[in-house]
Formats: structure tokens, C-alpha cells, sequence
């Protein structure tokens, strides 16, 4: 098969497809890959690491999505390359359609065959290419979180750790899952004070084994999120509901009556955020004000720690490349039905059934084209 690697263009994206590795990976299996020159160049991934490990040089993504079986990206496809797919062509990236309509009906109308990272499952559960991103936009929200609640960036000027004599800031996390659980990683390393919400009480159980005395748990609802934001000087929405858009937990009424100067960190702003006053912004401009509160709503987060996030990546998604790579995907996805997990829009269809209901599509079960 011929893969192709495109330059990411989205604002300060700087994560690559393919590592060096991963193209030899593919290319001692008897692929071939095409990789847009400088497309690792912001991370030091240089053009001859890619063509020592044997990949051929393109000069425009034009060429890249004119020539490949399979383009394997990080991002969403912004609307110029929606543009390039074409009916048949594999598409292998993040999506997070549901929050998208625009990018849905491009690559709907494109007849390509969309498989999402972040909708594929694994045999132990939870979703194993999310993950590795997850972990990265975790950890980052605590110091990204710090940052803005200095003077300086429109916060209340509060350091979260306290210091000797002056109470620590209090960090309220909505969602235990892999980002809010490495977000309570950071923040019970920097000494706040934390309290973390889910609906899924085994989740709570095992961090309360875990953490003991040292953090809250709180059963997620209405009452329990209102008392905990009222009262937080940083608040990380990290929840997920696999496919679909965020619910938004915290209403606008809520932030209106947060603290002047405290900061939210909507992770779940790729799949449209849980806060009511969300909206994407980019690290070029990554925060806005509502209400006194400072939002901090980057739809990749991970891009701006792009070395670490492409290898943590790759070592995630490189198994499913070469499996749809060797076999081609109707009988990769036959063969596993977790990458069928993965199949989003696929020859017209909307093939997610969360994707397909959010947005008012049918939904085709991905069953009824792999036969
Ligand atoms: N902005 C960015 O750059 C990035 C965003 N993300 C996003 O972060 C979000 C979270 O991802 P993960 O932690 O990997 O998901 P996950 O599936 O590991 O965890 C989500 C958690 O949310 C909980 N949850 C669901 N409904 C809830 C409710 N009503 N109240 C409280 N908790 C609730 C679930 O029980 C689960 O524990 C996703 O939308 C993901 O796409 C991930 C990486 C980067
Ligand atoms: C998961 C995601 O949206 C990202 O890594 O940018
Ligand atoms: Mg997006």
C-alpha cells in the first residue's frame, strides 16, 4: 500500500502521522510512504531521518493526497484537505465529529473511509489511541491551569501550591478518566488542595485507595459540581462520553458565580466542551474571559508538547497502521472489531452510531459495508 504523511496545518500543530520509526515499521513490511517535506521538521524530526528509514520526499500535501492509499494524520482534517479525500482513500487521524458538522459533511460528501483514533476501543476497554493524548493534555492542564491564574494572564494571582502560612488553591477535576486522573496526578505533586468528580464511583474508589485523605471524591451531579466550581480557583473538564459531544455540566449560571479570576481548562473542548461558556481556541490565542473567569479551551492541547505527544502517539496507532496497511480495511476491520470501533463515515455513511445521532445522520452499522 502507499501511505502518505502529510504536513499538519492546523494553528500551532507541529505533531507528525508517521515518526522515522513508524515509516520503517511500515516500509520493512513491503509499504511505501510519501511524507510531505518538513512535515517533522518543528520537532527536530528531520527530511533525512524520514528517508533514511525509507520514505520518498513530496513537496505539497496536494501531491501527498493525490497519490495515497491511506494519509495518516493527527488532526482533523481542516476543510482544504476534506477537500483532497477522495472515494475509497483510508483517512487514519483524530475526527471528533460530533461537535463538527462542517467537517462530518465534507468528509461524508468525500466517500472516503474515516477511521477515528479516538472511537477505537481495546481488548482491555477504554480507548488505547485517545489515551497517549489524554495523558499529555492531563498533565499539561494543571500547568497550563497555573500559568493563567498569574496576574499577568488574567487570573486572581494565586499560587496553587500555597506556601507556608497561606492556604493552598483548591483544583476541582470533572471527570476521572485518563486526563482527570493525570491532571490529580500534577495536582496533588504542586500541593493544592483537589477535589475530583465522576459518575462512575469504581473510578472514585480506586483514586480514593490511591490518594487516600490527600484529595475529595465527589458522585458527579448537578449539586455536587455547582458546590465544588463555586468554591474552585481551577477547575479541569476532562469528561468523555465516547463519540458524543460533552454534556455541559457546568451551566452559565454556575460560572457567573465562580470566583473572579479562577480558570477553567475545558480538555473536552474537542468533542465541544462541558462547560456552557466553551468555545475552541487555539495556542496562538488560547484564552477568553466570561463572567471574570479566564477559559482555557485548546482544541489540541497535546501540539504544543508535539515531540513527546508524536512518539506517545505513534506507539499507540503504528499496530492499526500496518494491520490496515497489510490487509486493506475492510479486512482489517473485519479481523478486529475493535478498529471497527474506529470507523466513523465510511463511502457516504455515517457508520458511529453517537456521531449519527448528535448530528442527524443515519446510521449504517459499518457491518452492513464490510460484507
Ligand atoms: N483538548 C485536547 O487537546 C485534548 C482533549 N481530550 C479530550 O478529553 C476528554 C476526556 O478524555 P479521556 O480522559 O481520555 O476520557 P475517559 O473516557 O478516560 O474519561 C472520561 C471520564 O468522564 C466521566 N464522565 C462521563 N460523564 C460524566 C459526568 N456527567 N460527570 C462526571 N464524569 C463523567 C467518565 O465516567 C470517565 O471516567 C475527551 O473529550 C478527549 O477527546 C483528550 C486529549 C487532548
Ligand atoms: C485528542 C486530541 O484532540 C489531540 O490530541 O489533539
Ligand atoms: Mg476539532
Amino acid at each position: 500500500m502507499l501511505i502518505g504523511v502529510p504536513k499538519e496545518i492546523k494553528n500551532n500543530e507541529f505533531r507528525v502521522g508517521l515518526t522515522p520509526p513508524s515509516v520503517h515499521e511500515l516500509v520493512a513490511r513491503g509499504h511505501r510512504v510519501i511524507v510531505q517535506t518538513g512535515a517533522g521538521a518543528g520537532i527536530g524530526l528531520t527530511d533525512e531521518q524520514y528517508t533514511a528509514a525509507g520514505a520518498t520526499l513530496v513537496p505539497s500535501a496536494q501531491e501527498i493526497f493525490a497519490q495515497a492509499d491511506m494519509v495518516v494524520k493527527v488532526k482533523e482534517p481542516q476543510p482544504q484537505e476534506c477537500a483532497m479525500l477522495r472515494p475509497g482513500q483510508i483517512l487514519y487521524t483524530y475526527l471528533h465529529l460530533a461537535p463538527d458538522p462542517e467537517q462530518t459533511a465534507a468528509l461524508v460528501k468525500s466517500g472516503a473511509v474515516c477511521i477515528a483514533y479516538e472511537t477505537i476501543t481495546g481488548p482491555g476497554g477504554g480507548l488505547p489511541l485517545l489515551a497517549p493524548m489524554s495523558e499529555v493534555a492531563g498533565r499539561m492542564s494543571i500547568q497550563a491551569g497555573a500559568s493563567h491564574l498569574e496576574k499577568s494572564k488574567g487570573g486572581a494571582g494565586i499560587l496553587l501550591g500555597g506556601v507556608p502560612g497561606v492556604a493552598a488553591g483548591h483544583i476541582v477535576i470533572i471527570g476521572a478518566g485518563v486526563v482527570g486522573t493525570n491532571a490529580l496526578q500534577m495536582a496533588v505533586g504542586i500541593g493544592a488542595r483537589v477535589t475530583v468528580l465522576d459518575k462512575n464511583v469504581d473510578r472514585l474508589r480506586q483514586l480514593d485507595l490511591v490518594y487516600g485523605n490527600r484529595i475529595s471524591t465527589l458522585y458527579s451531579n448537578a449539586h455536587a459540581i455547582e458546590e465544588a466550581v463555586l468554591s474552585a480557583d481551577l477547575v479541569i473538564g476532562g469528561v468523555l462520553v465516547p463519540g458524543a459531544a460533552a454534556p455541559k455540566l457546568v451551566t452559565r449560571d454556575m460560572v457567573s458565580k465562580m470566583k473572579k479570576g479562577a480558570v477553567i481548562v475545558d480538555v473536552a473542548i474537542d468533542q465541544g466542551g462541558c462547560f456552557a461558556t466553551s468555545h475552541p481556541t487555539t495556542h496562538a490565542d488560547p484564552t477568553f474571559v466570561v463572567d471574570g473567569v479566564v477559559h482555557y479551551c485548546v482544541a489540541n492541547m497535546p501540539g504544543a508538547v508535539a515531540r513527546t505527544s508524536t512518539f506517545a502517539l505513534n506507539n499507540a496507532t503504528i499496530a492499526h497502521a500496518v494491520a490496515l496497511a497489510n490487509k486493506g480495511w475492510r479486512q482489517a476491520l473485519r479481523d478486529d472489531v475493535h478498529l471497527k470501533n474506529g470507523l466513523n463515515v465510511c463511502e457516504g455513511k455515517v457508520t458511529y452510531a453517537a456521531v449519527a445521532k448528535d448530528l442527524g445522520y443515519d446510521y449504517v452499522p459499518a457491518d452492513t459495508l464490510l460484507a
